[in-house]
């Protein structure tokens, strides 16, 4: 088993600064990293070390990266060491807000987090679990019809979209959907990712998707009002984030001002729906891509349902070991984030270089997934590494796919839930194909890494009628 060295040396007056990757004239680096930044992220970790610095896109960034990257994020030391406030600082301001959870450190984080932590969570979809179920299976079937060829992509976008209006407000925001994947489009592209100019949030297709995500935004916030106006307040098992919202902002209204409640009302389409759509549609082409791992999948989603409408939604988890090992074996070749930014809150030595207060870092925590010192055969799709006693991801700072220390994914155990009834209703309803057997996926990296919108299945057939919402 491999363990990480801690990282951190004492001296920050004669450690060096990282390497330069070296890359081509003007451009560096820019076409590798876009091709794959996760791979290219791994090569400079084999070539360089932990600590190194890019030039991409006309910048030069510092990246710390690997096993050791990933366990210093949930140091003291690296608490001391990283902020997130100017990573996500353009979105707090294009929202009009004061602050988000993402861009907060230290006690004031710890507080945001509390207040949205139930609603993030798995428990979020106890109450309604019955009706998340329900809107799949209406989406799958209007999107996924035998004889088609489906985007999986576009397809998985408007699904997750009406599961998480679901699980979070308790009805799917059907009409706003374009407008949400838009205006997450743009933000994601320009204010997080930053990968495209800034003037492209001045485009009108834009600021009227945006206006729409607003006006959402402020219909969830006046039936909430109007609700509790007419005494319905929620029982407590049913609370959804938007009441948890509310009541802290009545509560607290500095912690939660009213000026940041339609950031927080929206914010989960921000955090959810390009890592669930793009994972959904990396599972699609890896289990495709392997007959093998789909006639297990099938075996073991099909006795699932032959007993019935699953009960609840932990059956998704307990029953299916072969297809949640799919699923993290794909979200250790496919990570959404290949790595979190953030910016040094003073000068510290990471893996022998010096790293100066104020720059820009990028934690490559997904290098290990590519390391075949944690992941024998690294390359290779192998579900069964995660079952006991191989448990190759349990090494410590070998798998991050949701993200290390105080800000890791608080969505995690609802993505689960989502990922694993999604994809057991996805291969226990259809027969699906490639475009051809040898088809080799291609990948974006913007707005975030995933699988291309171009990429498509063909619909064979359907699998079994029993695809109907519950009457
Ligand atoms: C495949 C699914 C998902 C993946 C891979 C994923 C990944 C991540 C990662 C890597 C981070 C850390 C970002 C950082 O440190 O800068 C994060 C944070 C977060 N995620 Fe997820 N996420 C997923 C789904 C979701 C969903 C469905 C939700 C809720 C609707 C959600 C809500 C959040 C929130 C609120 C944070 C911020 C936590 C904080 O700053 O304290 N995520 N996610």
């Amino acid at each position: 088993m491999n363990t990480a060295a801690p990282a951190v040396a004492p001296d920050i007056t004669t450690a060096p600064r990282p390497p330069m990757v070296r890359g081509l004239p003007l451009i560096g680096s820019t076409i590798e990293m876009a091709a794959s930044p996760a791979k290219f992220f791994a090569r400079c970790y084999r070539d360089y070390g932990s600590a190194f610095r890019v030039r991409v896109f006309g910048n030069d960034l510092t990246v710390i990266a690997g096993a050791e990257a990933a366990t210093f994020m949930g140091t003291r030391e690296g608490k001391e060491s990283l902020r997130s406030k100017e990573a996500w600082e353009p979105l707090v301001k294009e929202f009009g807000a004061s602050k988000m959870l993402t861009a907060v450190d230290g006690e004031l984080h710890k507080q945001m987090r509390a207040v949205m932590k139930r609603g993030f969570s798995k428990e979020s979809i106890k109450g309604r679990y019955q009706e998340v179920l329900d809107i799949t299976r209406t989406a799958l079937l209007r999107d996924w019809q035998p004889g088609r060829k489906v985007p999986v992509v576009q397809a998985m976008q408007y699904l997750v979209v009406e599961q998480l209006g679901m699980v979070l407000t308790g009805q799917t925001p059907r009409e706003y959907v374009q407008d949400i994947r838009t205006t997450i489009l743009y933000i994601l592209n320009v204010l997080v990712t930053r990968q495209r100019p800034k003037f492209l949030m001045k485009m009108p297709k834009y600021r009227r998707a945006k206006a729409r995500m607003f006006e959402l935004g402020h219909q969830m916030i006046r039936q909430y009002e109007q609700r509790i106006a007419s005494g319905g307040a929620t029982p407590e098992e049913y609370k959804t984030l938007i009441d948890d919202v509310m009541e802290a902002h009545q509560r607290d209204p500095d912690l939660v001002p009213k000026g940041d409640l339609v950031m927080l009302m929206t914010g989960p389409y921000v955090a959810g729906l390009d890592t669930v759509a793009n994972t959904t549609s990396a599972i699609v082409y890896t289990v495709l891509k392997h007959p093998d791992v789909l006639k297990r999948i099938h075996a073991e989603v099909d006795a699932l349902y032959a007993k019935g409408r699953p009960v609840d939604e932990e059956q998704f988890m307990k029953d299916l070991p072969v297809l949640n090992g799919a699923i993290m074996e794909t979200m250790r070749l496919y990570p959404i984030a290949v790595a979190q930014i953030r910016t040094a809150n003073k000068d510290f030595v990471f893996g022998g270089h010096l790293i100066r207060e104020g720059e820009m870092i990028y934690l490559g925590t997904a290098v290990p997934h590519f390391q075949n010192e944690f992941y024998p055969d690294a390359g290779s799709f192998d579900v069964d590494r995660y079952a006991k006693p191989r448990a190759e991801h349990m090494q410590i700072g070998a798998y991050s796919p949701y993200g290390r220390g105080h800000h890791t994914c608080l969505g995690k155990s609802l993505a689960e839930v989502l990922l694993a009834m999604t994809m057991a209703e996805v291969f226990h309803n259809f027969d699906l194909a490639l475009e051809s057997p040898d088809y080799e996926l291609k990948t974006k990296t913007a707005p975030t890494p995933g699988p291309a919108m171009s990429f498509k299945v063909k619909v064979l057939g359907r699998r079994t009628p029993s695809l109907a919402p519950a009457a």
